[in-house]
């Protein structure tokens, strides 16, 4: 399976913050979901994969070439969605785009008129007049107007309404129909990556805490509820992170069939969604540090 994006051990330090040992793929025909709290270093491995920052360490592969010997070309193989879009406030959409069409030389305009009209805005409007979510859906179709082979989006859904949200899911998913695209997607609604991820990676503390095949994760969670004279010191080890309280416990687990087999009809076993299994992950982490 073709690799769009490769990082090996990226390391970036900040003064009060660290990314340890950054390494995982995106894979062409695929959406992967970016999850993790805030101030995870979602953002800041971004910023990494676009060359706007640059690694202490490591290496980051594009397209499988270097921001150092292709930086143009993999540029104009990229586009970008931020949450706030940084598109000029007092052009129109028309002169934006000329702005921006000159960048890319694969500029398709059919294409933009295209998404304008699907998002119900027109050229003259002007950029600072547009709502959040207008400028969302503007910033949008400019990374979907010049055929990149990846599309990168920090947080894209979070100001849009539910319609809205859907159908910029809906598009993400048309766009990897042909197979010759990917989509890498940060996010703090999980139920969107539900619906739409075919891979999730999972960031805390500035370190890679799971990277797989969405359905893959969701069939190896899942909460286990039952009386707490189950627990012992090797029961325990099933488990990620127990929560115990006078009706008992609720804890999560990857070893599903383990925990099946050995404490069967004793508990009550749910699927855990990508929620659960980031809040349970997460206070599990922050109890060990
Ligand atoms: N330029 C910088 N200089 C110093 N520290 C920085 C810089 N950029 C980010 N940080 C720090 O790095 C950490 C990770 O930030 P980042 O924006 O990557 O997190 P995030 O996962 O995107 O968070 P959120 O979900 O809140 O957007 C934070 O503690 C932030 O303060």
């Amino acid at each position: 399976m073709e690799e769009v994006v490769s990082f090996h051990h990226v390391h970036k330090t900040y003064k009060n913050f660290l990314l340890r040992d950054v390494s995982f793929s995106v894979k062409k025909g695929f959406i992967t979901g970016f999850i993790g709290p805030n101030g995870a270093g979602k953002t800041t491995t971004i910023k990494l994969m676009l060359d706007l920052v640059k690694p202490d360490s490591g290496e980051i592969n594009l397209f499988n070439q270097t921001y150092q010997s292709n930086r143009e070309e993999i540029k104009q193989r990229v586009g970008v969605v931020f949450s706030e879009h940084h598109l000029y406030q007092h052009l129109t959409i028309e002169k934006m785009k000329k702005v921006v069409s000159n960048f890319y030389s694969k500029w398709d305009d059919d294409r933009f008129e295209h998404y304008l009209k699907q998002f119900n805005l027109r050229p003259d409007q002007k950029i600072g007049q547009l709502s959040k979510g207008m400028g969302m859906k503007l910033s949008i179709a400019i990374a979907l107007s010049h055929h990149a082979d990846l599309i990168v989006l920090d947080e894209p859904t979070s100001a849009l309404d539910p319609i809205s949200r859907r159908e910029i899911l809906q598009l993400l998913m048309d766009v990897i129909q042909d197979e010759e695209k990917a989509v890498f997607f940060s996010t703090h609604i999980t139920t969107d990556l539900e619906q739409i991820a075919d891979y999730i990676l999972f960031l805390h503390n500035g370190t890679v805490l799971l990277h797989d095949e969405k359905d893959a994760i969701l069939d190896q969670h899942f909460i286990v509820r039952g009386a707490t004279d189950l627990l012992d010191s090797d029961t325990r080890k099933l488990f990620l992170q127990v929560k115990e309280t006078s009706f008992g416990f609720e804890a999560l687990t990857n070893q599903a069939s383990l925990v099946r087999r050995l404490m069967g009809d004793e508990v009550v076993m749910e699927k855990a969604s990508l929620e659960e299994i980031m809040v349970y992950t997460i206070g599990d982490r922050s109890e060990i540090r």
